[in-house]
């Protein structure tokens, strides 16, 4: 198995600088997500990886193999690599088999080497039983293990995922959530996939690259970036949390509850601190030491209430209570833990 390495990778449409120097290197069958807003330059970078797209500047490899330069660029169908597309892409009258078959048909393979491959790739998905259906008479979900069949039966070393769930409504999403995760640890392809949705990212990545405006904001664990987020975007994007300023701390540092109590307490606050809603004890009777918050508003989530909580600065703070409060009612907090932010570039 071979890894994939993008070195300072830039692409440009004219003025634009849609990918800005990405570096990363991506681990033999490691899970892989780019992460971003709309516009950040995911779909770009993926397209450089498949080859749909000439990079600007610097190179990818695959294992030993230099795939892509501003001087050089090894067309698609020499990369040993599979795209898995948002729309999945395909053929309407063809059975499902024969769409799986279809790559296998355009490289030569026929008779009892293309029947048993077909089969093995339709297995991994669980659709056997629908071989022989069109893609019309399937589910949204069991159209997309069609897509994802289609681009595992030529064995590709690298599979390529553009918001492959994005056209599913939650259940769904959330069940093929499981269909990915199955599907990499059999295969053991490396794959790279590009969504926007944390959640999903954080389900199914090994490791996820969050991207803002083309650059490469954050390259980590999706724990760490969860735990230890860089910057106060990287802490808006990745999962809720509340960001105060304190006077304590420095950046990448973690503050314990006294620390964190006090330096919110006091009056010259400059490090921006991340605190997440789980960290944040709620008591419904303060007394005059307690720092003290009033309830916005509160919303139920079935297993416990999430907490609007406004702080008497002005601040905004999200925490969990298991109970409904009143709203307008003032409540008191211990912080138990944040975490130190270094400022946006
Ligand atoms: N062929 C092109 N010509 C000119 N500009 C382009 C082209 N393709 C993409 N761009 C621009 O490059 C930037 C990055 O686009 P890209 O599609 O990679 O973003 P994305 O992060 O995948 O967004 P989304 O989640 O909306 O698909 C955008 O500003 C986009 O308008």
């Amino acid at each position: 198995m071979a890894g994939l390495n993008i070195q300072d990778v830039t692409k440009r449409f004219g003025d634009h600088l849609a990918v800005d120097g990405l570096s990363l290197a991506i681990e033999p069958g490691e899970f892989v997500a780019l992460l971003g807003p709309s516009g950040c330059g995911k779909t770009t970078m993926l397209r450089m990886l498949a080859g749909f797209e000439q990079v600007s500047a610097g190179e990818i490899h695959l294992g030993d193999t230099l795939l892509a330069s501003a001087h050089q660029h090894l067309p698609p169908e020499q990369r040993n690599m599979a795209m898995v597309f948002q729309s999945y892409a395909l053929w309407p009258h063809m059975s499902v088999a024969d769409n799986v078959g279809y790559p296998l048909k355009l490289r030569g393979v026929r008779g009892a080497d293309y029947q048993r491959r077909v089969g093995q790739a339709l297995a991994l998905v669980a659709l056997e039983p629908y071989a022989e259906r069109t893609p019309q008479d399937l589910s949204g979900g069991q159209r997309q293990r069609v897509a994802l069949a289609r681009c595992l039966v030529t064995d590709p070393a690298v599979v390529l995922l553009d918001e492959p769930l994005a056209n599913l409504d939650r259940h769904l999403r959330a069940a093929m959530e499981h269909s990915f995760a199955d599907f990499h640890r059999r295969t053991e392809a490396t794959m790279v996939y590009v969504t926007h949705d944390q959640s999903e990212a954080m389900a199914l990545a090994d490791r996820i690259a969050v991207m803002r405006e083309g650059r490469l904001v954050q390259w980590a664990t999706p724990e760490t970036l969860y735990r230890a987020p860089r910057t106060p975007w990287v802490a808006s994007f990745i999962g809720q949390g509340s960001q105060l300023m304190v006077a304590a701390g420095r950046p990448g540092q973690r503050l314990q509850e006294a620390e964190l109590m006090r330096g919110l307490a006091a009056a010259e606050r400059t490090q921006p601190v991340l605190v997440r809603p789980e960290h944040i004890h709620v008591q419904t009777a303060p007394t005059h030491h307690d720092v003290t918050a009033r309830v916005e508003r509160q919303t139920f989530r079935g297993e416990r209430f999430e907490l609007h909580l406004r702080l008497p600065g002005g601040e905004a703070l999200l925490a969990y209570h298991p109970h409904a409060l009143e709203e307008g009612q003032q409540v008191a907090l211990i912080l138990r833990e944040g975490w130190c932010l270094e400022p946006d570039q």
